[in-house]
């Protein structure tokens, strides 16, 4: 939405695990060697951890104060959980998630509990994420009085004005949950959400749960209340489309990793990771001409489990690029590309982005391979991922 200062050097990424903070002044999270691993516990009596779903696997992410940074990827590769992780409301395995230079993964109760106040969380399900029992004042209220910003008795002052905001009426305030649209209910889960004046949203499928003649009137408000706010957003988002419209960078994830980062129009030009080109190659394009013609990757094969990923690069055994041995076996790091001399805005997690790019590697045809691990049924692994999600995810500390 806003556009960064193209003055700043890129954030660069410091040495995993660092509390220091970070040097770059405009950088408001800085997310460095991150990992969620879930136990798959298996056992009658007494629970044996028999494996782990690799929900998040090492990702480094800087995000600019004023930034939109879109995050997108295929159901099942760790977006939620990251977004999660990055509010702390997932433990984290390994990593640090440094906030205005202090690192969240350091805090417990009552810290911890204070820094969230400047970090909200906008659901895709409005009316999963809001408790149905209350009306939307003792909802907006709640976080508020958590956070101790009620004590002035303006209370309704600010109620009315967080209402104008999300574009309610003053009489949404003693209605509940259900009695809204689904928009209309967007409008009051981002209402809370700025109702303990957060400076980061991490929005997860905001829009994805409403008609398109509606996300464009939530993405817009989105937009607005950025401006006036001064807001940095994380977004994330299946539908490349909605991003794209959205955000100042876009990263793309792949079975728990980042594996392409880059300014949005750079990336939708030209990406430059299979993945990503295979996930653009399947928008559509409204123009005839240039849909005839463009490249189409189909992607074969299902996601690979997140228990038992790939080894090498996470991404070959769908990759119709791979080339034997090193890509099997070495995980590729996430590098700053740059193509013909020209510096991109691209980093890229591909040992072969250079050469595929200028057309020097030819693709191939992809025989999807079994990548599931014999040590776990799949009851193993679905007693695991039915472990997830609380009634009212929403509800952070009473914000
Ligand atoms: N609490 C949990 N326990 C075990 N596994 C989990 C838990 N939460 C998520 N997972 C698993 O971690 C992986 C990543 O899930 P996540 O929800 O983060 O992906 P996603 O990209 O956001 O997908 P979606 O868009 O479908 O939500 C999935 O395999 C999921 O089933």
């Amino acid at each position: 939405m806003s556009t960064p200062d193209a003055t700043q050097p890129a954030p660069s990424t410091g040495p995993r695990g660092s509390a220091t903070a970070t040097a770059e002044p405009d950088v408001l999270l800085d997310v460095r060697g991150l990992k969620v691993h879930f136990p798959i516990k298996k056992g009658v009596i007494v629970d044996r951890t028999v494996g782990h779903v690799y929900a998040v696997d090492g990702v480094d992410l800087q995000i600019r104060r004023g930034e939109t940074y879109g995050l997108v990827g295929e159901s099942g590769c760790g977006k939620s959980t990251l977004g999660r992780a990055i509010l702390r409301l997932e433990e984290l395995t390994e990593g640090s998630v440094l906030f205005e230079g202090t690192d969240l993964a350091s805090l417990k109760g009552e810290e911890l509990r204070r820094q969230r106040r400047h970090m909200q969380m906008v659901f895709q399900d409005p009316l999963g994420s809001l408790d149905p029992r209350q009306t939307v004042e003792q909802l907006l209220l709640e976080g508020m009085r958590a956070h101790g910003l009620t004590k002035d008795g303006d209370a309704r002052e600010r109620l009315g004005q967080l209402l104008q905001e999300v574009g309610l009426p003053r009489t949404a305030l003693s209605k509940y949950p259900h009695e809204f649209s689904g928009g209309q209910r967007q409008r009051v889960g981002i209402a809370r959400a700025l109702s303990v004046n957060p400076s980061l949203i991490v929005a997860d499928e905001p829009v994805s749960a409403l008609d398109v003649s509606v996300q464009a009137q939530v993405i817009n408000l989105l937009a607005d209340l950025q401006e006036e706010l001064g807001l940095t957003y994380l977004i994330i988002a299946h539908d490349l489309a909605v991003v794209r419209h959205i955000s100042d960078r876009v990263g793309v994830m792949y079975l728990g990793a980042l594996v392409e980062e880059a300014d949005a129009d750079d990336l939708y030009q030209e990406p430059l990771h299979p993945y990503t080109r295979a996930l653009l190659s399947a928008v559509p394009v409204p123009d005839p001409t240039v849909e005839d013609t463009r490249e189409q990757i189909l992607l074969v094969g299902d996601l690979p489990s997140p228990a038992n990923p790939p080894a090498g690069c996470r991404f070959h055994t769908r990759c119709p690029w791979r080339q034997e041995t090193r890509c099997d076996t070495e995980r590729p790091q996430l590098r700053t590309v740059e193509i013909n001399g020209v510096p991109a805005s691209h980093r890229v997690a591909c040992h072969w982005a250079e050469q595929i790019a200028s057309g020097e590697l030819r693709r191939h045809a992809v025989k999807p391979q079994d990548v599931t691990d014999p040590t776990l049924t799949e009851h193993d692994v679905d007693t695991a991922l039915g472990a997830k999600g609380t009634a009212f995810p929403g509800v952070v500390d009473g914000a």
